[in-house]
Formats: C-alpha cells, structure tokens, sequence
C-alpha cells in the first residue's frame, strides 16, 4: 500500500467477474459504490495533496454468489480541462494551479478580481451521495456530479448554489428510511454573513418521478446558524444525527475568508487559508430536527479537530455522540504527497485518532449548581459540567486509540449501538491497516 500513494490508477470500465475464494452467501445482493483520488500527476503537472487526485469511482456488484467490479475516472469539468491542456489547471484543496504558469502577478491579480468568489473544482473525489432517487459524485465544493450508479458514466454537473446559497458542503449526509437525505453546507458572505446551512432534501414524490424533476429542486432549509465568527468559519467533515435532534461541532479549525480571498494571487493553496487554534474551544451544536432550533443549553469542550462523526443517539434524557478526535491538524498534512513518499512512519509529530464519547444532557440545568456534573449515565466516563447559567463544558470518554475510518450498519444509524467497524491505524511500518472492529 506504501508504494500505491501518488500513483495514476488504470480504469477498468468493462464489467470483471471476481474469481471467488470459498463462498459469497447468497442474500448478499446489491452494489457497493467507492470513490477516492485516482490521478495525481497530468503531464508534467502533479497534485500536492493525495485528496486532490482526480476521483475514480469503483463499483461492486454482488449477485447470485458472484462480485463484478468495474472502475471509471469521473469526467468532470475539472478532468477534462486538465486532460485537454495535458497539465493540472484546476485548483484543489492543496494544489492552487494556473490556467498560464507563465503568466505574472499582476495577471493573476486580474484574472482573480474577474471572479472574486473562486470557482470551485466539481473533482467529487470523496464520497457519492444520494438525493432522491440521484447519485452524485462529490468533494465538499457547491458543484457535484450525477453519475449511474450501474455504469459509473459522468452525467450532469449539478451546482448547489442553484438552489440553496452553500459554497462549501459536507459529503457525509444522513439519510432516513423515507429515502430523505440531510446534510449541511456554509455559505460564506452571503448578504454580508457567514452561516452554516441544515438542509433535507425530499425522497423524490410519484409525481415529481414523472415529471423528471430533480430532487434537490424541493430542498428544506431545516435550520440556519450564524458562524461564531463572521469571516472564519470552521471546517467541519461530518456531523451526527439522532431520532431528534443534529449534532454540529463547531470546532476552532476554521477557514479564514480573507485569506481565501487572496489565496490566488499569492500563489497559495485553499488549504493555507484553514487555521488551527488550539488556545480555542469547541461550541457542540445541538439542534431539534422537528423545531429546527437549537435546545437552550451550550454545550462547549476542548480545542480538538473531527472528521468523522461515527454514531449518536438518545439515552435517558442525554444525547450521546461519538466521534474520532485528534488534538490538532496535522493530519492533513500527513497526507502531502511528498510526505507519503518520503516517509511513511507514523512519527510523534502526528496527532493520533482517539475514539472519544460525549455526552449531553437534554434536560434544564435550572437549580443544579455550578461546578455539578449532569451525566445521569451509569457506564460512561463522559462528564457535563455546569459552569454557568445555561453552559456547561463537556470532558468526552475516550474508548480506544489509533481507530479512524469509522462505518456502522446504516439501520441502527441514530440509534444506541453495539458494533463499529473502522481501520486500526498501527505505528509500526508492517503491520497497518488491520481492518476490525470494536465492541462496545
Ligand atoms: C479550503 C476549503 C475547505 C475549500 C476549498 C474548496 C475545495 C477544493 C474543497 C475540497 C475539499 C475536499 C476535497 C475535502 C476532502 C476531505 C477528505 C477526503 C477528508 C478525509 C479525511 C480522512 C481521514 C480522517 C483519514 C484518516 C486516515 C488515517 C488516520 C489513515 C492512516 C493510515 C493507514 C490506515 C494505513 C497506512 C498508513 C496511514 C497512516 C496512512
Ligand atoms: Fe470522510
């Protein structure tokens, strides 16, 4: 796997049955879609950042006791203008590129105040969502790609901003048995503010099925909440969701928008304009899912930076969330390119994954004391201190260490659980990537 990083990955579009080792059980039927960076260097050009590679999208169909992959580049917008100038003219998240390397400042500078607010990649290299009966390819810019599911050929290219002012979007949504997809989006300096959007998007109607109309066409704003900060909004991967109520974790990595402005005329990447500040605390969000507002108590924690949400659910008048939590950004930077072919050592430079329970009680704090913890629950660590009126500062379980990657079966989402499934991430150079799973 060392040697993998970095390097173009061949497509392979036509169907190929796997040879099958012992036996795939017979109720296993249905496609397993994977997204993930795929070409890194075009011409002379490369990628930075293993997360900017262009996506291929893999797909696993089980049927009858048999797999059969196949494997496409994603022809984006973004693919084919790097492919059709043969070098790297889209920037991503660690790769600011040029449309004409040799043209100066001064020109950029032009270029740049013709589009004040960047046009973003439509390179969606991590992950598919699903809204309505659709499935796109996705990073987390406004623009996504339709693709069939079956085929994996790119269809339309689809831009969020038609329909709901979001320039930056997770791509890790929920989805409920109804078939009704939730995600959230920042919209930066909309009418003068920096918010970050909760948005559903309806299972498409019979009548809508007819007339061909997009799903995302009927998109609920579920809830709007002002950033902490008008022109550094935090970054966030994921967020949790429970019977009732979202969770979001304004943690203090944040983008800062002024950088982000210049970002193209100093020659930088979008990646340099997100800063880490430890010396600051994490505002947990909890908002109502049928109300759409927010419950009265703030809840805040430690400086941390999150990915990846990994399940939450309701218990007794608490919420409680788990998350995988490292105690800066270095992560990020690990996976430079030039790192991952230098060195792959895990040194102590890196922060590592902690697996960290949090819990927060629902209940009023009226008349408790200042300095009481209100966690009723018997098996967890995790504490909720009152500090003040309406505050309380969170001190989370951590359950393991070293666990990132985390999935969980999608029926018990939102629901106490039992199993998670994830990658060990092991500092030794032989044995990593142990794929298991964690009882709890
Ligand atoms: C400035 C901004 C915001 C916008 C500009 C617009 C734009 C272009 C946005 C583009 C955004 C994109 C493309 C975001 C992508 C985010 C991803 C892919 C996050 C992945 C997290 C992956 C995580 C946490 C993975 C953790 C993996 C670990 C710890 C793996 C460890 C390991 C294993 C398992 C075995 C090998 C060894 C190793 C140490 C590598
Ligand atoms: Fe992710």
């Amino acid at each position: 796997m060392a040697t993998s990083f970095g390097k173009n990955a061949v497509e392979s579009p036509e169907p190929v049955k796997a040879e099958v080792k012992g036996t795939i059980p017979s109720w296993l039927q249905g496609t397993l879609l994977r997204n993930g960076p795929g070409i890194f260097s075009v011409g002379d050009t490369s990628y930075e950042h293993f997360f900017d590679g262009m996506a291929i999208m893999h797909s696993f169909a089980f049927k009858d006791g048999e797999m059969t992959h196949r494997s496409r580049f994603l022809r984006s917008d973004t693919y084919k203008a790097n492919m059709d100038s043969n070098r790297i003219v889209v920037s991503e998240m660690g790769t600011m590129a040029y449309p004409d390397p040799s043209k100066n400042f001064i020109f950029k500078a032009i270029t740049f105040l013709n589009h004040t607010v960047p046009d973003f990649t439509d390179n969606g290299a991590s992950n598919f969502i699903r809204y309505g009966n659709d499935v796109f390819a996705t990073s987390e810019t406004n623009y996504i790609r339709k693709i069939d599911p079956v085929t994996l050929e790119t269809q339309d290219k689809v831009d969020y901003m038609k329909y709901l002012p979001v320039n930056l979007v997770s791509s890790h949504p929920h989805y409920d048995k109804e078939g009704n997809t939730y995600n959230m989006g920042t919209s930066i300096a909309e009418k003068g503010k920096t918010k970050y959007i909760l948005f559903k998007v309806p299972a498409v109607s019979q009548t809508d099925k007819n007339k061909n109309v997009p799903a995302l066409k009927n998109v609920e704003v579920i809830c709007t909440l002002p950033c902490r900060s008008l022109l550094t909004p935090s970054y966030y991967h994921s967020f949790g969701i429970t019977e009732n109520y979202f969770i979001f974790i304004e943690q203090p990595l944040k983008l800062d928008i002024l950088k982000m402005a210049t970002a193209y005329m100093r020659g930088v990447n979008w990646a340099s304009c997100l800063k880490f500040s430890p010396e600051e605390n994490t505002l947990i969000h909890l908002i109502d899912r049928k109300t759409g507002k927010e419950v009265e108590t703030k809840y805040y924690t430690g400086s941390m930076v999150v990915y990846h949400h990994v399940n939450a659910y309701e218990e007794d008048g608490h919420v409680v969330f788990d998350v995988i939590a490292y105690k800066d950004n270095s992560l990020y930077n690990m996976f430079y390119l030039s790192k991952l072919r230098e060195n792959l050592e895990l040194d102590d430079s890196y922060s590592r994954p902690k697996y960290k329970r949090f819990v927060l009680p629902v209940r009023s704090d009226k008349g408790i004391a200042v300095g009481e913890d209100l966690v009723k629950l018997k098996h967890t660590s995790a504490s909720a201190v009152k500090e003040k009126e309406g505050k309380l500062m969170c001190q989370a379980e951590v359950l393991c260490e070293g666990f990132e990657l985390p999935r969980l079966n999608y029926d018990i989402n939102g629901k106490k659980h039992r199993y998670i499934y994830g990658s060990f991430v092991e500092d030794s150079a032989l044995s990593r990537e142990v794929t298991s799973s964690v009882v709890f």
